[in-house]
């Protein structure tokens, strides 16, 4: 890059080449090749990139100098995935990860950084602590251009912290989520909804977008968490039974496809050997057991369960349905866009209504036997 543009080999040039190919690398580059000029808008380049019939377009400047690359496969990506997340620069995929608040999450997130990194999310249970309003300062400071995501919340005042320490966003929900037993164990959390409602109208003030976290079952619960003013929904056990998960599937004791899936804070996690890195002693090389802050106790006191949730077939076909039935349930709802759901709750023209127990028996399917496919 930078530098006088002379060929391309690529893996067609090379494919019927011998392994130890001693020729000067010019009798298998091509010469003879289309190039753009820099400068160039990229609906432009991507015209001549079709019309091309080739696999990459160089961008070289009035010297000839290679200053980028646009790709035919990029351009099928974006055909295919039209909704992908990008930035709206570089096109390129928007990139997150998860770290936790001790000392060495500083060097993880260094090299994440290095990697290219958009967003990070402090994964904590209960974030409004002393670490993470320590840790949100310290990122924003080292990586001013970095969005952080604080979290998780369910209360205004835990919400006003991280954002007073200067999150871009937040993470609702404690003790919601499939595999949780927080609320029973550690007696603290709240039902997600009402911490979706109120976290989202204090958040919203200072222009804070925030994730619901937890519970997300089906399409009805991607429609709630949005109307109560989330901006987007985060689904664990919805998505860890697809083809496309880690782990493999089996079949249950009751003769079901599933997958494996487990709380981070159950003590399968805590014990897990590969997370440990498969040290001698797993517990305590174990990122789960040190965070619990248990890696010397000789007892793992869990928040969370291990088990198995429903396959889900491939994430190709289960997201298009998910998005295809929240798109219905808005088309239901009178609402074109989330922007229009958001403001229709505020001014009182989407409202709701508490469902008793038995109004939710009478929402249920009342059949003497049936077959419960979700998708075709
Ligand atoms: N959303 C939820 O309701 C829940 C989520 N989880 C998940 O389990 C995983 C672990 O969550 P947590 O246990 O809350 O992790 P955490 O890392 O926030 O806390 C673990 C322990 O480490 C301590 N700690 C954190 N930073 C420290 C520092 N710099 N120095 C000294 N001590 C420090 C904390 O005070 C706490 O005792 C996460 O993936 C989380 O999402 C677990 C329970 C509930
Ligand atoms: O109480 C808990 N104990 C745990 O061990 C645990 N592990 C994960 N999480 C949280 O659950 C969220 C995913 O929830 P779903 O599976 O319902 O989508 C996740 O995004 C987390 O916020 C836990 N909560």
């Amino acid at each position: 890059m930078g530098s006088k543009l002379l060929g391309i080999v690529t893996n067609r040039d090379i494919q019927f080449e011998d392994e130890h190919l001693t020729n000067p690398i010019s009798s298998v580059m091509v010469t003879d090749l289309i190039t753009a000029r820099s400068g160039i808008d990229l609906l432009e380049a991507n015209k001549i990139l079709a019309k091309s019939k080739k696999g990459k377009l160089p961008i070289v400047d009035e010297g000839g100098n290679l200053v980028s690359m646009i790709s035919r496969s990029d351009l099928t990506k974006n055909l295919h995935f039209p909704v992908a997340s990008k930035l709206p620069d570089s096109k390129q995929l928007i990139c997150a990860a998860a770290i936790g608040t001790r000392p060495e999450d500083k060097e993880r997130l260094k090299l994440l950084v290095d990697a290219g990194l958009d967003i990070v999310i402090l994964d904590s249970s209960q974030g409004n602590s002393l670490y993470q309003i320590d840790m949100i300062k310290w990122i924003k400071n080292e990586f001013p251009g970095l969005d952080v995501i604080g979290g998780n919340v369910v209360t205004r005042e835990q919400a006003a912290s991280l954002i007073d320490a200067g999150v871009d966003g937040l993470r609702i929900g404690m003790g919601s989520g499939s595999a949780c037993i927080t609320q029973e164990v550690m007696a603290v959390g709240r039902p997600q909804a009402s911490s979706v409602y109120n976290v989202t109208e204090f958040a919203w003030r200072f222009g804070v977008p925030c994730i619901a976290d937890g519970g997300v079952q089906n399409v009805g619960h991607i429609v709630k968490g949005l109307a109560l003013g989330a901006s987007t929904v985060m689904m664990g056990g919805l998505l860890a039974g697809t083809t496309e998960s880690p782990g493999t599937s089996f079949v249950s004791r009751e003769g079901k496809l599933v997958k494996a899936y487990r709380g981070m804070g159950s003590i399968d996690a805590m014990q897990d050997k590969k997370a440990g890195g498969g040290g001698k002693d797993s517990q305590k090389s174990n990122a789960g057991t040190a965070r619990y802050f248990s890696e010397g106790d000789s007892i793992l006191v869990a928040q969370g369960v291990s088990g198995a949730v429903a396959h889900r077939g491939s994430i190709n076909k289960f997201i298009p349905y998910l998005a295809a039935g929240l798109k219905h349930s808005m088309q239901d709802c009178g609402m074109t866009s989330l922007k229009e759901m958001h403001e229709s709750v505020n001014n009182g023209i989407m409202r709701f209504e508490i469902r008793t127990a038995s109004a939710q028996l009478e929402g249920n399917v009342n059949m003497e036997s049936y077959e419960k496919k979700l998708y075709a």
